[in-house]
């Protein structure tokens, strides 16, 4: 398996939360471009509202913002409108991007006063790029390093004041030293599906697709608490309303489309649900060992841990325990099977081979 920049597994599942490249193509007509047309978020929205609006009223620079969650929530827009609220320009790399010191350096060199650097993935900057950022975020000087050996010399480099913006998946795999330079730190969370709802209206409206509200509220209820993924069904939904009907999408044309897509009601794909159903009916719910999960379903380990597990924990539907993976009676009810009579989380193996 590979991983791409955010540490994602690349897969081409519909639901993958990464970007793949048709994302990429619509994203950007997709964004909101201020913080009143960016949905849900209100407290992470509310606060950095306060925080530019101050700075705006100084007329100096925003403080760095440190935003942190999980992929396709919205930290690459959020970064482009602090740079559009404060009427600045936005300079965008990521942490594998700067590898070496002097990477960041002749970044930091070109930025003009007040530009803002979003930089992605910042937990996964190198060591010594690292050290640099402390110095240029807190005194807006960096010193580069000329020569090499004994007679390497550091020459001191004024930055005008910029605002850096760094983005990260996990905020608990920062530095402390790094953390505690940023101003303001906003928690990124998953979105309850009415606010999904918005975004796919927003979305078909700009991309000019007829949806009914119950049409949205059916693609929403899929999306895994995600916009990318919400605009991604859309996408896909919109195609099957094109082909097998008049294009407008109704409730009955969504549910009919992500059948087809194999998407479920709860947002699992057919690995998603391959896994279940492999520790529902061969495992009797378990406690099984994630290799013999593995080999049940025909796939690798990493694909069952890395890709599948992580929503269905999130979802309640199974739980990692130090005696293996089990799964609770949220995911007999979803499967539609029944649990046998002395199922609990602790994983009794009776009904070993399942009802
Ligand atoms: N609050 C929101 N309202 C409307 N659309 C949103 C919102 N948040 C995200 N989106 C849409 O979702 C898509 C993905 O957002 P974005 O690229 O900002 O996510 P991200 O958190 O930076 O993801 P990654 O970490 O993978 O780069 C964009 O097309 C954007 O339009």
């Amino acid at each position: 398996m590979t991983w791409d920049e955010t540490g994602e597994a690349v897969t081409d599942r519909l639901v993958a939360a990464s970007a793949d490249g048709e994302d990429r193509a619509v994203e950007a007509a997709l964004r909101p471009k201020d913080l009143g047309e960016f949905i849900g978020q209100e407290r992470v929205r509310e606060q950095l509202d306060l925080v530019l609006r101050a700075a705006r009223a100084r007329g100096g620079t925003a403080d760095h913002v440190l935003l942190s969650g999980a992929p396709g929530l919205g930290k690459t827009t959020l970064s482009m409108i602090i740079a559009a609220e404060m009427g600045a320009p936005i300079r965008i790399t990521s942490g594998p991007a700067i590898q070496h010191a002097g990477d960041l350096a002749a970044i930091l060199s070109s930025l003009t006063e007040g530009e803002v650097l979003f930089l992605d993935e910042i937990h996964r900057m190198s060591r010594p790029a690292e050290e640099m950022l402390y110095m240029a975020m807190e005194d807006f000087r960096v010193d580069v390093i000329v020569g090499k050996g004994p007679g390497a010399t550091a020459i001191p480099l004024e930055l005008p004041p910029f605002t850096l913006v760094g983005a990260t998946t996990r905020a608990g795999l920062l530095p402390p030293p790094l953390r505690d330079r940023f101003g303001f730190t906003g928690h990124m969370e998953f979105y309850a599906p009415a606010e999904l709802e918005r975004v796919i209206h927003r979305s078909a409206g700009l991309l000019d697709v007829d949806i009914e509200p119950d049409g949205a509220a059916e693609i929403a209820g899929r999306s895994r608490g995600t916009p990318r993924i919400a605009n991604r069904l859309l996408r896909r939904v919109r195609d099957y309303a094109q082909v097998k009907a008049d294009g407008l999408i109704t409730k009955e044309i969504a549910a009919r489309a992500l059948d087809v897509y194999e998407v479920d009601l709860r947002g699992l794909d057919r690995l998603d649900r391959a896994v279940l159903d492999a520790l529902l009916r061969l495992f009797g719910g378990g406690p099984v060992g994630l290799s013999t999960l593995a080999v049940a379903v025909g796939e690798e380990r990493e694909t069952v841990e890395e890709v599948a597990e992580p929503f269905l924990v999130r979802e309640g539907l199974l739980a990692r325990t130090p005696r293996g993976r089990v799964a609770t009676l949220a995911a007999w009810a979803h499967l539609g099977l029944v649990p046998p009579r002395h199922n609990d989380a602790g994983g009794s193996q009776q009904g070993l081979f399942g009802p």
